[in-house]
């Protein structure tokens, strides 16, 4: 494991502004299973935003499932409430080639019509293959093609029972 020179908890402290500038009445975060999903619940609780927030999986809509698999990872979309008409806020730690994202539009638009759909993230790492860009991201970093950025939590690390967050870097 390669510790990084990226500190998470400054760059979810960034991320925490940026979502509150991008809240719009009526807006909705929905986290991007799974470090997209924690960075979501940790953000409803830090913004005191009310009700719950959702989590959205990309395995139904992947067009990498034959050599991914389908998953169980399926069961993880939760929306506690109707998307129809709301200002969807999708939350998701790393943003690399896109696909993901595209993904969970798609799985977010089996449930229905929201009025809008933004993306924010932790970390932009450039490498897009599809017209896909965040509203938000607290960093852009340079990682090579052969490399993968990981959110790691751990759990009641000194920092209550919201855990904390930092980055794995794995690959030459
Ligand atoms: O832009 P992309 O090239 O699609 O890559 C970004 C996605 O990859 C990771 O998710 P992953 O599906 O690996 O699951 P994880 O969040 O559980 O690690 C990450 O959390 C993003 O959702
Ligand atoms: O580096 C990467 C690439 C895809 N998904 C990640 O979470 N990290």
């Amino acid at each position: 494991m390669t510790t990084l020179l990226l500190d998470a908890e400054a760059l979810y402290a960034d991320l925490v502004r940026g979502v509150q500038r991008l809240m719009q009445p009526d807006a909705a975060l929905v986290g991007i299973w799974s470090g997209g999903a924690w960075l979501a619940e940790r953000l409803q609780q830090d913004l005191k935003i009310p009700g719950q927030h959702g989590v959205i999986s990309s395995a139904l809509h992947r067009d990498d499932f034959g050599s991914k698999g389908m998953n169980a990872s399926a069961d993880h979309t939760k929306l506690p409430f109707d998307i129809n008409g709301r200002h969807i806020l999708l939350i998701d730690d790393v943003l690399y080639t896109g696909r993901t994202t595209r993904a969970v539009i798609n799985e977010l638009f089996d449930f229905g019509r929201p009025a809008s759909v933004t993306l924010a993230v932790l970390v932009d790492r450039g490498g897009r293959e599809l017209p896909i860009e965040p509203a938000f991201s607290a960093a852009r970093v340079a990682v090579s093609p052969s490399q993968r950025l990981s959110l790691i939590k751990r759990d009641g690390e000194g920092d209550g029972e919201r855990g904390r967050f930092s980055f794995d870097l794995r690959g030459d």
